[in-house]
């Protein structure tokens, strides 16, 4: 942890909130103590601030104090504490969005007394002030960074709090035991069992290890909503594998011709396949080569196949199984993979039935990038091979990977407790030590109990200016 003092947590922060660039409007954001100031010396509106409401617009010009010269036409709003986003006043200027003009603004609230503001800060201010806490805090992450209406849903979801509400019975369940348990910690001599041990246990077992397991069953089945996976395209030169790219993202995106050879770099694109939020990833095409550039672009596929989720291996249907695609079979068989034979709309049947008895352990699908046949039957494939289900499920709270490391923890501590409560000699301090690091855990996912670090790492990942 590094110790920040206290004028740097309760400094007024700033920051330019859009994106830089020209567009219609640009805002810039203010929060702390000095927000009322700032507005003071830098907005020239038809009426004294200090007769400002909350959350209400005014309309005026922003200018250089020491000139008076106007440097923006704007509408401010001045959002008194505490019901902001920060919990801080706040104050918003909203200019116009252009190159110069947002950084000029923010060059005039940074001269009258305000930082610039971390990533994240305004959001972390939000945390550390209580408004929010920390899973909803990660929500806004994702919400921000959502490709997928199921992401999206999963983000808002969470922003309600409905992860910590999940957690709320889980952890008084813990907490009215650790009570129990305490008693018997603290009056040893006392025959003071009020609940038996094996009620506890029981009632440990219905409120908490079920509820954790629950929700730990749901990172495994929404994960992949969350993160997302990634698709590798590869195969032989020539056998379709950027038409296919182009035809599952509707739209020209790589150069395909009929000289072999002619994707060299990755080409990585988004798409959504049954809500799942998809990278698609392009290759060269796979073949010994002399050309570097070639090779080059050879060896960067196969670093994507070693870390695809799925790997479309591709054949051409119009030519027969070669010795090259025997080959790279075997490279990628182990991989979760699906063999996927191009272009049914010139291919034999007999070619199609080489194919088939040269892979009898696989499900063949055919496709035509040209035309577009098969491609839906692809995109179920792709989904069941990643999901193990053929219709889409999205439970309605997904944890991510650190607030499921944390749920991991608070269950093995719980069910120690458990096992430790239905021991015939049963040892409170012990049960009372699991019961308590079960709390910790997860007082982790909430942020009850957090490390400076770690809140660094999570709100650094912001955008500057949320
Ligand atoms: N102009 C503007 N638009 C924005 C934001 C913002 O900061 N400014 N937001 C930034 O992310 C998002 C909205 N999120 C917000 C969440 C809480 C509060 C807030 O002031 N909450 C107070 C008051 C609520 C009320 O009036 O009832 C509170 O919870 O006490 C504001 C914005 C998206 N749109
Ligand atoms: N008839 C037919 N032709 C196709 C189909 N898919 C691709 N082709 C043709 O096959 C040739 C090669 O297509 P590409 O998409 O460039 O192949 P590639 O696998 O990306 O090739 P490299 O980038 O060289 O590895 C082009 O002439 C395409 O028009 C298909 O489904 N049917
Ligand atoms: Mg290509």
């Amino acid at each position: 942890m590094k110790p920040k003092d206290l004028e740097y947590t309760e400094a007024t922060i700033a920051a330019i909130a859009t994106p830089v660039g020209p567009g219609a409007i640009g805002v810039i954001k203010v929060s702390g103590s000095l927000s009322e100031h700032i507005l003071k010396r830098l907005f020239r509106p038809k009426k004294p601030v200090k007769e400002f409401q909350s959350h209400r617009l005014y309309y005026g010009y922003i200018v250089n104090p020491e000139t008076e010269t106007p440097v923006d036409e704007v509408l401010v709003t001045l959002m008194r504490n505490p019901h902001t986003y920060t919990r801080e006043d706040v104050l918003e200027i909203y200019g116009h969005s252009g190159y110069l003009v947002l950084t000029k603004i923010l060059e005039l609230v940074l001269k009258e007394g305000a930082r610039l503001a971390e990533p994240g800060e305004f959001t972390k201010r939000a945390f550390l002030n209580g408004r929010i806490d920390l899973s909803q805090a990660e929500a806004l992450l994702d919400l921000i960074n959502a490709r997928s209406e199921e992401s999206l849903k999963l983000a808002l979801n969470q922003l309600r709090g409905a992860l910590a509400e999940k957690l709320k019975p889980v952890r008084e369940a813990v907490l009215s035991a650790l009570a129990v348990v305490e008693v018997a910690v603290d009056f040893p001599d006392e025959d003071v069992e009020l609940i038996s041990h094996y009620d506890l246990a029981e009632n440990l077992e219905k409120q908490a290890i079920i509820p954790l397991r629950e929700l730990l069953k749901s990172y495994q089945e929404g994960r992949l909503y969350r993160e997302g996976i990634a698709v590798v395209i590869a195969g032989r030169p020539n056998v379709g594998k950027s038409s296919l790219l182009n035809a599952l993202l509707a739209e020209e995106r790589a150069i395909v011709t009929p000289i072999p050879g002619t994707t060299r770099d990755i080409i990585e694109e988004f798409a959504t396949i049954k809500g799942l939020p998809v990278r698609l990833i392009d290759t060269a095409g796979l073949r010994k080569t002399e050309d570097i550039v070639e090779e080059i672009g050879v060896k960067k596929a196969k670093e994507k196949i070693a870390t695809a989720d799925v790997i479309l291996f591709m054949l051409d249907g119009s030519q027969e199984p070669t010795e090259e695609d025997l080959k790279l079979y075997q490279e990628i068989k182990a991989l979760p993979h699906l063999v996927v034979i191009n272009k049914i709309d010139i291919a034999s049947d007999e070619n199609l039935s080489r194919y088939r008895e040269t892979f009898p352990h696989e499900k063949l699908i055919f496709i035509s990038a040209r035309t577009g046949e098969g491609l839906e039957a692809l995109a179920e494939a792709i989904f069941e091979l990643v999901t193990g289900r053929s219709e889409e499920f999205v439970p309605a709270v997904v944890p991510n990977l650190r607030q499921k490391m944390a749920l991991e923890k608070a269950l093995v501590s719980v069910e120690q407790a458990v096992s430790g409560l239905k021991k015939a000699n049963v040892y409170p301090e012990l049960v009372a030590i699991d019961l308590r690091d079960a709390l910790a855990s997860l007082g982790e996912i909430t942020g009850e109990t957090t490390t400076e670090d770690l809140l660094d790492r999570i709100f650094s990942s912001f955008c500057l200016g949320k």
